[in-house]
């Protein structure tokens, strides 16, 4: 029960943290997602174009890696990126926890975004029921190790624009502030899922009736209903809706007002303002980038991603299972 270990995910662009982690004795720079539940990795089956730019895992090279016959795995995510390939095994090891035999899914085929990007694959940490491999469904690296972890739960710590980390097995109380409050999770969609029926901008409370939330570590932003994404941006002199852009910009010296939102029955988690500053549009550093926007299509869904995980110390925790919060 001794495999809790905590490793280090470095923030990439603004854009993601990525963890190093050891496939069969090979280093890979993996996104961890708590929004999805395949382990994939950029592999020697990708074009060399693909490849490029990134650490791709070898099976040849791996001396533990078994294929696994017949296995295949598609993904699309939320943003349209996607992913496809062949199925194996092999030891997979993370800061000091190590799985044997965990499902390692070898792309043969990955979206342009992916060749953009900087990680080598994703590391899904969703619930295992969402598992894209075929015909025999497989289980999270988490769903794997929990049984040798001290307690069965993770926790994602990630500042922003600094090192952050991912704990196995135990929270990490140099991780957060304060004392950590839970929601049940309803997992049976396979997210941490959880009620999210309100939120306050700058004070001022507004309801989202029967929204739910995902707490989900592979998205940038924090999206939300449009009608969330209008009240707060209304709230900010100069903001607007970019169509160039795909989302809300606003000067960048402008004042921008805490979001709070209710996670479960209990009480608010609360974005300070300076957080939703994402990003400039530009190299003049004019026009800056909101980090809340809309979640599009998705009825009646939230997805709190690393805007809040900037605010937010999360933990994982699969007896309940329920989820955590606590200001970093
Ligand atoms: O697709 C993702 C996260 N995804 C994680 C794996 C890498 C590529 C990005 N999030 C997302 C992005 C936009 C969305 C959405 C979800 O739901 C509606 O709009």
């Amino acid at each position: 029960k001794r495999q809790d270990s905590s490793a280090p995910a470095s923030p990439s662009g603004g854009v993601e943290y990525l963890v190093e982690t050891d496939v069969g004795g090979q280093k890979l720079n993996l996104d961890f997602d708590t929004g999805s539940g395949d382990l994939w990795v950029f592999s020697t089956s990708l074009s060399a174009s693909s490849q490029a730019n990134h650490h791709v895992f070898n099976p040849s090279s791996s001396s533990t890696y078994k294929a696994m016959s017949g296995a295949t795995w598609r993904i699309i995510y939320g943003d349209g990126s996607g992913a496809s390939g062949t199925v194996g095994t092999d030891t997979v090891t993370v800061g000091g926890t190590t799985v044997k035999g965990q499902a390692v899914e070898l792309a043969n085929r990955v979206s342009a975004q992916f060749v953009q990007d900087a990680n080598d694959g994703l590391l899904g940490l969703s619930f295992s029921n969402i598992n894209t491999v075929r015909p025999t469904q497989q289980k999270t690296f988490f769903d794997n190790a929990k049984s040798s972890l001290t307690k069965p739960l993770f926790a994602a710590y990630l500042p922003l624009n600094a090192n952050g980390a991912y704990d196995f097995g135990a929270i990490n109380a140099r991780h957060h502030t304060g004392s950590v409050a839970y929601t049940d999770v309803d997992s049976s969609g396979g997210f941490w899922q959880f009620p999210s029926t309100s939120y306050k901008v700058g004070g001022t409370k507004h309801s989202l009736s029967g929204v739910s939330a995902i707490a989900d570590t592979g998205t940038t932003l924090l999206l939300i209903a449009d009608a969330a994404v209008t009240t707060y941006y209304d709230a900010v002199q100069g903001a607007s809706f970019d169509n160039q852009q795909g989302g809300y910009t606003f000067p960048c010296s402008a004042s921008l007002p805490d979001f709070a939102v209710r996670i479960g029955s209990t009480n608010y988690a609360t974005i300070p303002g300076s957080l939703i500053n994402f990003a400039p549009i530009d190299n003049s550093g004019r026009t800056c980038f909101g980090g809340i926007q809309s979640v599009g299509q998705i009825a009646g869904m939230s997805i709190y991603g690393d805007v809040f995980f900037n605010a937010y110390y999360g933990v994982f925790d699969d007896a309940g299972p329920r989820f955590g919060f606590a200001p970093i």
